[in-house]
């Protein structure tokens, strides 16, 4: 399963690449607005930083307030020129799947994001969009259990042979990402610390402590 870092703050997008080794990135405007950058300016920045790297998916949402597949093509379009790594994230509105359409005619791949349903993740897998974002911390945080709604639409895609990537989003734990593993998911996105979070287990650092202890009551020759 590959992993993106859900974030537009490129110190920590480097560090990620760098250090774990994440396959893409995805993010959104609240990201954007968390960088505390323009938009402009951090578009420019993971361009720069990824000019040599080809196949790292980076995720761009165009501008929410749009609300027609005409202006929704046109912004993603220009989004789309200026990193051969960019995939345009569409709303998962009626609108923003015949952007996602066009857009993939164009050879721009999408990623239809905002997804909440199987019913949802169908019309993005049949027009080919190349991504698919199913959202899951949201849905928990209104109290839903989001394992068969994961499991449901990895089960159709499989079903169907759609070759639209899955990527399990807005993950606020280890246990959510270990979910979409063992539903079959593609990809997992999850901000920073989470993925640290996951790295982590208590009793890693008692057994360190043990090992350590023993370390020291050992003579070295
Ligand atoms: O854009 C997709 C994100 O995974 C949404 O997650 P967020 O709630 O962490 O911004």
């Amino acid at each position: 399963m590959k992993y993106f870092l859900d974030s537009a703050k490129i110190d920590e997008i480097r560090y990620a690449y760098k250090h774990w080794g994440i396959d893409g990135v995805t993010t959104n405007p609240r990201h954007i607005m968390n960088s505390g950058k323009p938009f402009i300016t951090v578009l420019k920045e993971l361009a720069d930083e990824f000019s040599d790297v080809k196949n790292f998916p980076i995720s761009v949402e165009i501008n929410p307030h749009l609300d027609n597949y005409e202006e929704m093509v046109a912004e993603g379009k220009k989004i789309a020129s200026l990193s051969d790594n960019f995939v345009i994230k569409i709303p998962c509105t009626e609108q923003g799947l015949i952007a996602a359409k066009n857009l993939e005619e164009q050879g721009i791949k999408t990623n239809v994001t905002l997804v909440f349903s199987p019913s949802q993740a169908l019309q993005p897998a049949r027009i080919g969009a190349a991504f698919v974002s199913p959202f899951v911390g949201w849905k928990e945080q209104s109290g839903e259990d989001t394992n068969p709604y994961i499991q449901d639409i990895v089960n159709i895609y499989r079903t169907y042979g759609y070759d639209t990537e899955i990527i399990v989003a807005a993950l606020r734990n280890g246990k959510q990402i270990v979910d979409a593993a063992k539903a079959g998911a593609d990809i997992v996105t999850c901000g920073f610390d989470v993925y640290k979070t996951s790295f982590y287990h208590a009793f890693t650092d008692y057994g360190l402590n043990v090992f350590r202890n023993a370390w020291d009551n050992t003579e070295t020759e």
